[in-house]
């Protein structure tokens, strides 16, 4: 079944899931364009090529990133920023990122930052790639200090989520792009977790219209977050886009504990009930809640506690958070079932005690 998902920002755009999307990718190259870049994965090159082979108006150019995390660098970057110019890429050419979200996360800051800005086309080959990542114009690469502190939003003009690429997806990239499809029912729609629930093998099935069905529902709860906050401000002082933000402020800082070792999603994973126990602790949602919380991301295989000792560590890396102001740590938390609110500043106790609850 074909999808077309409307994003309606300032400058909107199409995000398309379907089985054969990417045959849509010249129709999106606007017409002045003469040199197409399309960055991608090490683990989808043989799906760009195929897509430059479709190109036949213009010069492409095929720039092969390093795996997963190493490719979010600022010397990865500055490789790519000379490619580009090798080439002699102008404001009228086009940035394709093709890969999972640290490739399209990547792509999408070198599309921002090239002569301040050129066009750019998402094609995410992961789940949380197509549900979050490619979505909405979060860009941007990790300094060896914490993750994604240097990017900018820059929208894509367009989006192509093509199912056949979940073929090759390992199981465990799966489990971790429905961290970010649970984060979605957790802050605005709970009919995901009712069908993640109801099914959580069909959930996880590359092949089945369950997991189809739940990668719209995300992408529908983001487009319509970012399209109300595109750059987390926060319309009329109410959370806005932060909310997308649940789980990641403990999350980023595992990852960057990790090394990155640890997937995105499984961090978050984690994180998202770090801070349900937060919001339990601070009397903001009922024991029933915080354990679904457990019982969902634990069906899905996804983990639920971290290592213990690690507070202090985990601490510092979290005040380099974006959502901190000054020295003021602010987490998203729930309010209730899809009532996400933010809590800033909770005491320290209140984050220790609330680390020993996932401790393992
Ligand atoms: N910009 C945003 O709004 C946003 C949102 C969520 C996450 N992110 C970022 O996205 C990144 C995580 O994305 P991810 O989970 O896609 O990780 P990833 O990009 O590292 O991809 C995961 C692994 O899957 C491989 N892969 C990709 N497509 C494949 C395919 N079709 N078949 C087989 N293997 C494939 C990759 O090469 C990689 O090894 C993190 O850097 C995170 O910070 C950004
Ligand atoms: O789109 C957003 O906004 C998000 O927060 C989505 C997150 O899932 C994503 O991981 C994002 O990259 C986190 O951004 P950051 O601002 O915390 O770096
Ligand atoms: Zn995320």
């Amino acid at each position: 079944m074909s999808r077309r998902l409307h994003v309606a920002t300032a400058h909107p755009y199409d995000v398309h899931v379907e089985h054969g999307a990417d045959a849509q990718l010249p129709g999106l190259v606007p017409q002045d364009t003469e040199r197409v870049a399309i960055v991608h994965s090490p683990a989808v090159t043989d799906r760009a090529e195929r897509l430059a082979g479709t190109l036949s108006h213009q010069q492409v150019l095929l720039i092969e990133t390093p795996d997963g995390e190493q490719a979010k660098t600022p010397e990865f970057l500055a490789h790519c920023w000379s490619r580009l110019a090798q080439h002699g890429y102008t404001r009228s050419d086009l940035v394709v990122g093709v890969g999972g979200g640290a490739t399209t996360d990547l792509a999408g800051f070198l599309a921002a930052s090239w002569l301040r800005g050129v066009r750019f086309v998402t094609v995410p080959t992961t789940v949380l790639g197509m549900v979050d990542a490619a979505v909405g114009g979060k860009t941007g690469i990790n300094l060896r200090e914490g993750k994604n502190l240097v990017g900018a939003f820059h929208e894509p003009i367009g989006v192509l989520c093509d199912l056949e690429a979940l073929a090759t997806l390992p199981a465990a990239e799966i489990r971790s792009g429905l961290a970010e499809i649970v984060k979605c029912g957790f802050i605005a729609d709970p009919q995901i977790l009712d069908v993640v629930e109801a099914d959580p093998a069909a959930a996880a099935d590359p092949h089945d219209a369950v997991l189809a069905d739940l990668i719209a529902r995300g992408i529908a709860v983001k487009a319509a977050t970012v399209a109300g906050d595109l750059t987390e401000r926060g319309p009329g002082g109410l959370i806005g886009r932060e909310a997308l933000n649940y789980g990641h402020t403990l999350g980023h800082a595992i990852e960057r504990h990790e090394q990155y070792r640890v997937r995105h999603g499984e961090a978050i994973s984690i994180g998202m009930v770090f801070v349900a126990e937060l919001a339990h602790r601070s009397g903001h949602i009922d024991s029933r809640l915080l354990a679904r919380h457990r019982r969902v991301l634990d069906v899905l295989g996804l983990p639920t506690t971290y290592r213990d000792g690690l507070f202090d560590a985990l601490l510092d890396g979290m005040r380099l958070d974006k959502k901190s102001r000054g020295s003021t740590l602010r987490f998203v938390v729930l309010h209730g079932l899809a009532a996400p609110a933010i809590l800033a500043g909770p005491d320290a106790a209140l984050l220790r005690g609330s680390y020993e609850a996932i401790v393992e």
